[in-house]
């Protein structure tokens, strides 16, 4: 049984693949945050800017199996003209909690390349194609090895230093939207960060300028 809190087709906003369209799978549910905001002060993670509780968002809901999950999900990529690769994007809450091998494998069926989100607190099954880590806090870090680490910035207890030697291909330091907190000038001090270390590429959530999800 997959829980999903919502599902829709959209621009990826964030990371190495920003402007490409995808279907988002938003599941339920993360081991970081209770989703509850009397709880986001004790979390591990604390600055979510996603709801993430419940099934019932737009297309959102419980599938019994990977092929009903897959056949929801691939409904939503348009009828367009073109040759382009749908993709399907994995994100939540916590997405490794419930994304495995069969689901994967049944999005591959249907002709979708597989992008993942996750906080790299646990090991990612094999065969997807983007993989995104994005580390919280002091949150043990497992999933080391990816596509992406895109590490939302600035976090006290997670300086851009202990990610940067780890195996991915990209870095991004994305600005931590202070929405859910108030306060701060997090994207002056991440172009800060990014001009005095070459390693680090900013990422901007273009989905929220742009207005789109
Ligand atoms: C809502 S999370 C879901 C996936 C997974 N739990 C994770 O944290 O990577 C999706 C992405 O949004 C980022 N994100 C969450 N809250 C944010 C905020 N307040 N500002 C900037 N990025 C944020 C996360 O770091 C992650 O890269
Ligand atoms: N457009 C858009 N792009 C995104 N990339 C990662 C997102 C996420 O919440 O995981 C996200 C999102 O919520 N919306
Ligand atoms: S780990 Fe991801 S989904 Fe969980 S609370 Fe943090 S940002 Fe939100
Ligand atoms: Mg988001």
């Amino acid at each position: 049984m997959y829980s999903v809190k919502e599902a829709f087709y959209s621009l990826q906003g964030e990371g190495g693949q920003a402007g490409r369209a995808s279907v988002f799978c938003r599941f339920s549910g993360c081991n970081l945050w209770s989703g509850r905001e009397a709880d986001r002060a004790t979390a591990a993670c604390r600055f979510c800017d996603t709801d993430i509780r419940g099934t019932d968002g737009q297309h959102g809901g419980r599938f019994a199996s990977a092929d009903a999950l897959a056949d929801h999900l691939a409904g939503l990529w348009p009828d367009a003209p073109g040759t382009a690769t749908p993709q399907v994007i994995f994100t939540g809450g916590e997405p490794l909690l419930q994304l495995d091998a069969e689901l994967i494998d049944a999005m591959h069926r249907r002709g979708f390349d597989v992008a993942v989100e996750t906080n790299g607190t646990l090991p990612a099954p094999a065969g997807i194609d983007w993989l995104c880590v994005s580390p919280k806090g002091d949150a043990p870090l497992v999933q080391t090895t990816g596509d992406e680490l895109k590490l939302v910035h600035p976090q006290a207890d997670a300086p851009p230093s202990r990610f940067v030697d780890l195996p991915f291909r990209h870095f991004f330091l994305q600005p931590m939207d202070t929405a859910p907190l108030g306060g701060g000038d997090s994207l002056a001090q991440t172009v800060a960060y990014c001009l005095a270390h070459p390693q680090w590429r900013l990422s901007l959530q273009t989905h929220k300028i742009a207005g789109i999800d």
